[in-house]
C-alpha cells in the first residue's frame, strides 16, 4: 500500500436511475464478468443494489499503477442515506443514465445529493449497444437536466466493454486525488460496517489523514471505546488483507469490537493518546415507515428476535423494538426507511434466516401536539381514540414529500389524477426537453411535482404508478417536514372485542371504503363459529362497516369430532397441541395465526 500516496488515489461511486447499469459497469470496470459487488440474495433475485459494497481496482495510467476505490451506491430513493454515506469518501461519482431511456427521477435525486457534497461529476451515457439507444438525444438532455457540457459525456456499453477504458482514464484525469497527510494525526472515518460471526465488526474506513496500520491501538471519538488493531485490508473486491492503508486510502479494519452497535456510522478513529478533531459524521437515518413483525408461530418469537437483530448488522438503518400484541404475541416494532426497504428486509429474513413472519400494516411517525408537548407515534395502538376536544391534543400531523415523477406526456393527465386521489396538492409540471427535440418518434417527457402525504406514498402508489403509466413513470421523493392533517385511529373488533394487531390509521375521507374492505377481508379468513361473529370497524365509537358471519349449523361439527375416536389418545392430545399453538382467541373467537398472514400480506384480495 505504501506504492500508492494520495495522488495515484481516486474514490469515486457511481450513481444512477435503478437499472441503469450501476452493477454492470462496476464488474465490468474490475474486470469482473459476474455481479460481485451485487451480493446479497435478495439483489440478484430483485437486480437491485441494497447495500453500498466497495472495491479496490489496480490500473495503469501515464505508466503508474493507480489505485482506484469504486464505493457502488443503491439506486432506490429508500436508500439515500446510503448514497450521501457512500458519497462522502469520494472525490468524484460517475452519473450514469441510459442512452435507451434517459434521465429518470432518480437520476435527478442522486444528482442533487453530489452536488451538495461538491464533488466532481462525470456524465456517463450507458448501453448504447441497443438498437434503440438514442445516445446523442439523451446527451442533450442530460446536459440542458444537470447543466453539464456535452464534450464531457461519455458513452458506454457496460455490457459489452465498449467504452469502459475511457471511462477508467477520465477518472484517473477529472477527479481529483483524495488530500491527506501521512505525517498528521490518524483520522479514519468509519462509513459502514459489517459482521463476521469468528472475527466480530468489520469496519470499513476511509483514511483522513495519518496511517492505520495493523497492531494499532486506536479509539473511537463517538464511545472514546478503545481497540487494537487486528487486520486491515483492502476489498479487492474480497478483503485482502494488507500491513497498513494510507490517507486517501478507502478499506477495512477489523478491532476487537464484539458488537454491531460500537461501529458508529460516521464515527471518527484516532490514535489512543492522539486526540483530534472528529470528522463531520452523519445525519443519522431517520425511519420512515413502521410495521410490526410477529412470527407466525409464537413459540419462535425469540429466534425470529435472534434472526432480526442479526440481519440488523448488516442494515444499520433498520430500527427495532419489542412490541407485543394481544392477537399476534410477542413481536418487534420496526423502522424502516421506505417500504422497499421493508420488502426487503422480510425477503432477506425468510431467505437467510428461513423465518415465517407476519408483518402489519405499515404505518408512518405522526405528531400529535397536546398544548404542552408533542409526541411522535408510530404505532397505531399509541393513537388516541378520540382527540376532537379531549385529550388536549391541538393538532395531529403527518410527515409530507416532495414528489418528483417523469413520464412521457400521453401519462400526465393519469399521473395528475393520481397525485390527486392520494391527497396531492402544488400540483406542478413542464417539459423535460423542448418541443421538437425529443424526435417525431419519441413522445416527450413531463416533469411532474406535488406534494403527497408520506403515508399515501407507503401504500399502494408506486404500484399504481407503474400501472396506470404502463410501467414508463419513475418516481422519487425528498422529505418535505409535517403539515396538520385529519386523521383516524380505526379498530377492527370480533363481537366487540378489538384486534390490536389490526388497528390503523386512516385519512377521515377514507373511512367508510377502508373499514368495509378490511371487514370484508376479515370475514374472508375467519372460520365460522358455532355462534355468529360480527366484524365491525370502529372510529372513535362509531361502527363505520360491518360483516357478519352465520353461526354454523351444530349438526355439521359431529362429523368433524367424530374423526378424534380414531386416533389415540396421545395422539389426540398431541393434534389438539398443535392446534392452539396456532390459533389465537380474540374473546371468544378462535382464529388461526395464517389468518393474519393472509389478511396483511393481501392474501385475500
Ligand atoms: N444491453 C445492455 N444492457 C446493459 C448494459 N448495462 C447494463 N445492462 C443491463 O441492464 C440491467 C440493469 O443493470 P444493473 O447493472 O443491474 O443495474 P443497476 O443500475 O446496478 O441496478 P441497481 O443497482 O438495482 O440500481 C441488467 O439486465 C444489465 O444486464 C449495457 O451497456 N448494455
Amino acid at each position: 500500500m505504501e506504492d500508492f500516496p494520495c495522488q495515484l488515489i481516486r474514490n469515486f461511486s457511481i450513481i444512477a436511475h435503478i437499472d441503469h447499469g450501476k452493477s454492470t459497469l462496476a464488474d465490468s470496470a474490475s474486470g469482473q464478468n459476474k455481479q460481485v459487488l451485487d451480493k446479497l440474495k435478495v439483489e440478484r433475485e430483485r437486480g437491485i443494489t441494497v447495500k453500498a459494497q466497495t472495491a479496490t481496482m489496480i490500473h495503469e495510467f501515464y505508466g503508474q499503477q493507480h489505485l482506484l476505490n469504486l464505493i457502488d451506491t443503491p439506486g432506490h430513493v429508500d436508500f439515500a442515506w446510503e448514497v450521501a454515506r457512500s458519497l462522502s469518501a469520494c472525490q468524484g461519482a460517475l452519473l450514469l443514465v441510459d442512452a435507451t431511456q434517459g434521465v429518470q427521477a432518480q437520476s435527478i435525486s442522486v444528482f442533487h445529493v453530489a452536488r451538495e457534497r461538491n464533488i466532481k461529476i462525470i456524465p456517463v451515457l450507458n448501453k448504447i449497444d441497443l438498437p434503440q439507444a438514442d445516445p446523442e438525444r439523451i446527451a442533450n438532455q442530460m446536459c440542458s437536466t444537470f447543466g453539464l457540457e456535452l464534450a464531457d459525456v461519455l458513452y458506454v456499453s457496460a455490457k459489452t466493454g465498449r467504452g469502459v477504458d475511457q471511462v477508467l482514464q477520465a477518472i484517473a484525469d477529472r477527479i481529483p486525488p483524495p488530500k491527506g497527510d501521512a505525517s498528521s494525526p490518524l483520522k479514519a472515518l468509519l462509513f459502514d460496517s459489517s459482521y463476521d460471526r469468528y472475527r466480530g465488526v468489520i469496519s470499513l474506513t476511509s483514511i483522513n489523514s495519518g496511517v492505520l496500520r495493523k497492531g494499532d491501538k486506536i479509539a473511537s471519538s463517538h464511545s472514546r471505546k478503545r481497540y487494537e488493531v487486528v487486520e486491515v485490508g483492502i476489498m479487492h473486491p474480497e478483503e485482502v488483507s494488507t500491513e497498513l492503508l494510507l490517507p486517501g486510502q478507502v478499506g477495512y479494519f477489523v478491532c476487537n469490537m464484539k458488537e454491531s452497535s460500537e461501529a458508529h456510522i460516521g464515527d471518527t478513529f484516532y490514535r489512543q493518546g492522539e486526540k483530534v478533531e472528529p470528522l463531520e459524521g452523519f445525519k443519522p437515518t431517520r425511519a420512515m415507515v413502521y410495521a410490526g413483525v410477529f412470527p407466525v408461530d409464537s413459540n419462535d418469537f425469540l429466534k425470529l428476535e435472534e434472526s432480526i437483530k442479526r440481519l440488523a448488522l448488516t442494515d444499520r438503518s433498520v430500527t427495532i423494538q419489542r412490541e407485543s400484541s394481544t392477537a399476534l404475541g410477542q413481536g418487534c416494532r420496526l423502522g424502516f426507511l421506505g417500504t422497499l426497504h421493508m420488502d426487503v428486509f422480510r425477503q432477506r429474513l425468510e431467505d437467510e434466516y428461513d423465518a415465517n413472519v407476519i408483518i402489519t400494516s405499515p404505518t408512518v411517525p405522526y405528531k400529535i401536539v397536546y398544548k404542552d408537548r408533542v409526541i411522535t407515534i408510530s404505532n397505531p395502538t399509541d393513537f388516541p381514540d378520540v382527540y376532537e376536544s379531549t385529550h388536549n391534543v391541538i393538532e395531529i400531523q403527518e410527515p409530507m414529500v416532495n414528489a418528483t415523477i417523469i413520464v412521457p406526456q400521453e401519462f400526465l393527465g393519469e399521473m395528475m389524477d393520481l397525485c390527486s386521489s392520494h391527497r396531492g396538492q402544488n400540483m406542478d409540471h413542464r417539459y423535460l426537453e423542448l418541443a421538437g427535440a425529443a424526435g417525431v418518434d419519441t413522445a416527450p417527457r413531463v416533469i411532474l411535482t406535488a406534494k403527497l402525504p408520506l403515508s399515501e406514498v407507503v401504500t399502494d402508489f408506486f404500484d399504481s404508478l407503474k400501472h396506470r403509466s404502463s410501467g414508463y413513470a419513475s418516481f422519487d421523493y425528498e422529505d418535505a417536514g409535517y403539515e396538520a392533517c385529519n386523521m383516524k385511529k380505526m379498530t377492527f373488533q370480533l363481537n366487540g372485542k378489538p384486534i390490536d394487531a389490526l388497528a390503523m390509521i386512516v385519512h377521515h375521507s377514507a373511512i367508510h371504503d377502508i373499514g368495509k374492505l378490511w371487514a370484508k377481508k376479515l370475514k374472508d379468513v375467519i372460520p365460522r363459529h358455532l355462534f355468529e361473529v360480527a366484524i365491525q370497524a370502529v372510529v372513535g365509537s362509531k361502527v363505520v362497516a360491518r360483516e357478519t358471519i352465520s353461526a354454523m349449523r351444530k349438526d355439521v361439527t359431529a362429523g368433524l369430532y367424530g374423526v378424534s375416536s380414531y386416533l389415540s389418545d396421545s395422539q389426540h392430545l398431541t393434534r389438539q397441541k398443535e392446534g392452539k399453538k396456532k390459533m389465537k382467541r380474540i374473546g371468544s373467537i378462535e382464529l388461526p395465526q395464517a389468518a393474519f398472514f393472509d389478511v396483511l400480506s393481501n392474501k385475500t384480495k
